[in-house]
C-alpha cells in the first residue's frame, strides 16, 4: 500500500476508532454502510475506509460531521445477523479524507494514506520502555490485557504496533483515540498513550482513595450508630425501671381507690406482685401487664342511671323510628317491668327481619331511650368458641373474647349490647360458639359468665342484650328457645314514603348542612325514587339515594348560586342516572309455559319466573337454573303428578314418550330453593303441555304433594309485598296459610286478591286463561 490517493467506499462508525495492526468486530446496520461493504467486497478487494463521526447521534452524517482521519480496513469476515451485519475488520493504514461523494446509496471517499514518521530513535526507545513498565503494572490501570499482547511484548514488537494495539485496547475516550490515530509521528503517538495511561492511573488512584474514604466514613457512622444504640438501651433500661415503678404505683392506686369486687382486688394484687418480680425485659412481664390492664379497666361497678320516665322513652323511640309499633310496645313493656321490679330476668329480645328494616338503629334508640351505653358485636362468620370466650392466658397473644371486649368498650356494667347476625354463626371442630352464647344470653347463668382469658367470672346480668337475625330458621334451636322473637317485616311503599319524609330526608338535610327550605321533594317524587331507584325490603338503599340527591343539591346551591331546589323527575334522572329498576316486573302478557312464583329469602320476598318448554325427544325431564336440591325434588314431584293426571288436564299421554320437557328458572339474585315453588312448577308444566296460557297478573306459592294437594308455606307476608311491588293483582296461596293474611298490610290487601286453595286443580282454575 503506497501513499497514493485511493477511492474507497466509506463506512461511518459511532464511537469506534479502528487502529491499524488490529482486528476488530463491529456491528453494521445502517443501509449506506451495508451497501458500502457490498461495494467494497465486489469492487475494492474488500477494502473500506472506516471513519468515526463526531456526533454519535447523526444518522446520515455529512463531511463536516466526520473526523478527517480514519483507517483503511480489510473486511475479514461478515456474518449476517438479524437485521444487521457482524463484520470483522482488520485495520491496515491510517488515511486522511480529502473529499467525499455522497450518493443515495452510499458514501465514497477519496483518501490519502498517512505514512508513519519516525523521528528520534532513542526517544522512541525510552517511550516504549515506559509503556512496557506501565503494562507490567497493569492492575494499576485496572485493565485486562489480552495474553498474547504480553507475549508479543516479550518477543518484541515494533513501536508502531505497540502504540496501535495499546491505543485500541485501552478505554481511552474517542477524542483521545482519534488524536492518537491522527498523529503521524510514532513518538507523538507513544507520548499521547503515556499521557493517557498516566491519566487513567491517576483516575484509578483517585477512585481507590474515594473508596477508602467512603469505607472509613461508613465505619465511623457504624461506630456512632452502635454507641447511640447502646446509649439508648441504657437509657431505656433506666427509664423502664422508672416506668414500671410508676405503672405499679398506678395499679396500686386503682386497686385501692376503686370499688372492685373483692375477688378482683385479690387477683389484681397477686398479679401485681408477680409483675414486680419479673425482669422488665422478659416477655412474661408484658403479658402480665396486658392482663392487669384488662382486669382493672373493665367496668365492674360503673353503672349508668336508667331513664325511668316511660313517656320520655316512648318519645325517643317515636322520634327515631316510624311505625314498628309492636316492637316499640314490647320495649315499653320491658321498661315498665324493669321499673316496677328492678329486675331484668326477662327473655332476651331478638329482632328478626330482612336487611335495612331498622334492627340495628332501633337497638340504638332503645339505648338512647334508656339512657344506656350502646355496644355492638357481630357474630357473622364466628365459628370458634374462643371468639366469644377468649383464649387462655397461656396462649401467645391471647385476648378476652368478644363479649368482654364489648363490655370494656361500653365502660358500664349495664349497656344495651347488640348481638348482630346471630343467625350467621357457624361451628367447627374447635367448638360450637352457640353453647357459649347460651351462657351469655341465659339470665340464670350470665351473672357468672366465664371468659378464658379473664379467669374471674364476670357479671353480665345487668346488660340488656338484643340479638338480631335475618332468618329465623338459621338461629341454633337451643338459642332460639331463650329468645323472644320479634319479627320485623319489609316495609310497604306507603311506609317507605313516610320513613323517607319523617326520618331519612330530615336526616340527610341535617348531615349535608342544608336548611329544610333548601331541599324540597314532593311525595310523588319520593314514590318515584322508591319505585324506580330501589328494590329492597328495608330503606337502606333509599337512604343512600336520598343522601346522593342531597349532595348533588348542595353542589348545585353552591355552584349555581341557587336559593333552594325542588327536585323534579328530570333533575332526579340527571342526578341519579337512568331509572335502575322497572317497576312491576311481572310478565307483560299472558303466556304459555311461563308462571310467576313467589320466593322468600333472607333479603325479603321476591317474585320468580318459571318457564317450561317441550320439544321432540324421549320423555326426558331437564331442569336448569341452578336450583337447590329441594326445588329439584319439587320439580320431579310436579312432573310425576302431571304425568299421572295427564287425562284430567287434557294432555296427550304420548307426549311423555316422544317429547322432552325442559324446566328453567331464569338466573336472578333470588336463591332458588325450598318446596314452595311446587304449585308454580306444576302450573307451568300443565300450561306448556296443554298449550294453555297463564294469566300474567297471577302469582302463586305452595308446596305440592304427589297427589296434588297444596301444603302451607312460610313468608306469605313478604311474598305478597314483593308481588305488590311487581304489579301482581292475584295471589294463589295455600288454604292453611289463611291465618297469615292478618299480618298483611292493608295497602297490599286492597290491591291484591288472595285465592286460598288446597289442591292443584284449584290453582289451575285460577291461573289458566279460560
Ligand atoms: N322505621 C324506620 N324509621 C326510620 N328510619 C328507619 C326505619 N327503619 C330503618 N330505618 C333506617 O334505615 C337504615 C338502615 O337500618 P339498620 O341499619 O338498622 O338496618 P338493619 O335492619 O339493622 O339491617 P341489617 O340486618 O343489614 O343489619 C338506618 O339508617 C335506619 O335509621
Amino acid at each position: 500500500m503506497g501513499n497514493v490517493k485511493v477511492e474507497l467506499p466509506v463506512v461511518c462508525t459511532r464511537g469506534v476508532i479502528v487502529f491499524p495492526n488490529n482486528e476488530i468486530i463491529i456491528d453494521v446496520g445502517r443501509k449506506k454502510s451495508v451497501y458500502a461493504l457490498e461495494e467494497a467486497q465486489e469492487h475494492f478487494q474488500s477494502q473500506v475506509m472506516l471513519v468515526a463521526q463526531r456526533d454519535l447521534a447523526l444518522e446520515d452524517p455529512r463531511m463536516d460531521d466526520l473526523y478527517e482521519v480514519g483507517t483503511i480496513c480489510h473486511i475479514q469476515h461478515i456474518r449476517h445477523m438479524d437485521g444487521y451485519l457482524r463484520v470483522k475488520f482488520k485495520g491496515l493504514e491510517r488515511a486522511k479524507i480529502s473529499s467525499l461523494e455522497f450518493t443515495d446509496e452510499m458514501v465514497f471517499g477519496s483518501v490519502d494514506p498517512i505514512l508513519d514518521v519516525q523521528t528520534d530513535v532513542n526517544e522512541e526507545l525510552a517511550l516504549v520502555r515506559r509503556i512496557a513498565r506501565q503494562l507490567e503494572n497493569v492492575e494499576v490501570l485496572n485493565q485486562d490485557l489480552p495474553k498474547d499482547m504480553i507475549t508479543k511484548l516479550a518477543e518484541g514488537i515494533s513501536a508502531t504496533h505497540l502504540a496501535d494495539q495499546v491505543a485500541q485496547i485501552f478505554p481511552f475516550s474517542v477524542e483521545s483515540k482519534q488524536r492518537i490515530l491522527e498523529a503521524a509521528d510514532v513518538n507523538d503517538r507513544l507520548l499521547y498513550i503515556i499521557q493517557e495511561m498516566e491519566n487513567e492511573k491517576q483516575i484509578n488512584e483517585l477512585d481507590t482513595l474515594i473508596n477508602d474514604k467512603v469505607k472509613q466514613r461508613l465505619d465511623e457512622n457504624q461506630r456512632e450508630y452502635y454507641l447511640r444504640e447502646k446509649l439508648r438501651a441504657i437509657k431505656e433500661e433506666l427509664g423502664d425501671v422508672a416506668d414500671r415503678e410508676s405503672d405499679t404505683e398506678e395499679y396500686r392506686r386503682m386497686i385501692a381507690e376503686n370499688p372492685y369486687p373483692e375477688a378482683i382486688k385479690e387477683k389484681a394484687l397477686e398479679e401485681l406482685s408477680r409483675y414486680e418480680m419479673l425482669p422488665s425485659a422478659s416477655g412474661e412481664s408484658g403479658v402480665v401487664k396486658t392482663y392487669l390492664d384488662w382486669l382493672l379497666n373493665l367496668p365492674w361497678w360503673q353503672e349508668s342511671q336508667d331513664n325511668e320516665d316511660l313517656n320520655r322513652a316512648q318519645e325517643i323511640l317515636d322520634e327515631d323510628h316510624y311505625g314498628l309499633e309492636k316492637i316499640k310496645e314490647r320495649i315499653m313493656e320491658y321498661l315498665a317491668v324493669k321499673t316496677m321490679t328492678d329486675s331484668l330476668k326477662a327473655p332476651i329480645i331478638c329482632l328478626v327481619g330482612p336487611p335495612g328494616v331498622g334492627k340495628t338503629s332501633l337497638s340504638k334508640s332503645v339505648a338512647r331511650s334508656l339512657n344506656r351505653e350502646f355496644v355492638k358485636i357481630s357474630l357473622g362468620g364466628v365459628k370458634d368458641e374462643s371468639e366469644i370466650r377468649g383464649h387462655r392466658r397461656t396462649y401467645l397473644g391471647s385476648m378476652p373474647g368478644r363479649i368482654i371486649q364489648g363490655m370494656k368498650k361500653a365502660g358500664t356494667v349495664n349497656p344495651v349490647f347488640l348481638i348482630d347476625e346471630i343467625d350467621k354463626m357457624g361451628a367447627d371442630y374447635k367448638g360450637d360458639p352457640s353453647s357459649a352464647m347460651l351462657e351469655v344470653l341465659d339470665p340464670e347463668q350470665n351473672a357468672l359468665f366465664s371468659d378464658h382469658y379473664l379467669e374471674e367470672p364476670y357479671d353480665l346480668s345487668k346488660v340488656m342484650f338484643i340479638a338480631t337475625a335475618n332468618y329465623l330458621d338459621n338461629i341454633p334451636h337451643a338459642l332460639r328457645d331463650r329468645l323472644e322473637i320479634i319479627q320485623l317485616s319489609s316495609y310497604t311503599e306507603v311506609e317507605k314514603l313516610e320513613i323517607a319524609k319523617r326520618h331519612l330526608i330530615p336526616k340527610q338535610i341535617k348531615e349535608n348542612g342544608l336548611k329544610p327550605a333548601q331541599f324540597k321533594i314532593k311525595d310523588d317524587m319520593i314514590s318515584y325514587i322508591i319505585k324506580y331507584y330501589t328494590r329492597e325490603s328495608g330503606v337502606r338503599q333509599l337512604e343512600r339515594v336520598i343522601a346522593a340527591l342531597a349532595r348533588k343539591c348542595v353542589l348545585a346551591i353552591l355552584k349555581d348560586k341557587k336559593k333552594s331546589i325542588t327536585l323534579t323527575k328530570k333533575m332526579i334522572q340527571s342526578y341519579l342516572g337512568k331509572e335502575i329498576f322497572d317497576y312491576g316486573k311481572k310478565e307483560h302478557k299472558d303466556q304459555v309455559g311461563t308462571v310467576t312464583g313467589l320466593a322468600y329469602t333472607s333479603f325479603g320476598g321476591d317474585i320468580l319466573q318459571i318457564e317450561v318448554n317441550h320439544f321432540d325427544g324421549k320423555g326426558k325431564l331437564v331442569v336448569t337454573g341452578q336450583l337447590g336440591d329441594v326445588m329439584k325434588e319439587s320439580a320431579s314431584i310436579a312432573f310425576d303428578y302431571v304425568r299421572a293426571n295427564a287425562d284430567k288436564y287434557k294432555i296427550d299421554s304420548k307426549m311423555f314418550e316422544n317429547q322432552d320437557v325442559h324446566i328453567h328458572v331464569p338466573e336472578g339474585a333470588v336463591p332458588k330453593d325450598g318446596p314452595s315453588a311446587g304449585v308454580t312448577l306444576t302450573t307451568a308444566l300443565i300450561s306448556s303441555l296443554s298449550n294453555k296460557a297463564v294469566k300474567n297478573d297471577v302469582a302463586m306459592t305452595g308446596e305440592v304433594t304427589l297427589r296434588g294437594n297444596v301444603l302451607p308455606i312460610g313468608g306469605l307476608k313478604e311474598k305478597s309485598m314483593a308481588a305488590h311491588r311487581s304489579g301482581i293483582t292475584t295471589i294463589v296461596m295455600p288454604k292453611a296459610n289463611i291465618k297469615d293474611l292478618d299480618d298483611i298490610p292493608e295497602t297490599v290487601k286492597e290491591s291484591i286478591t288472595f285465592i286460598p286453595v288446597d289442591h292443584v286443580s284449584q290453582v289451575l282454575n285460577a291461573a289458566l286463561v279460560k
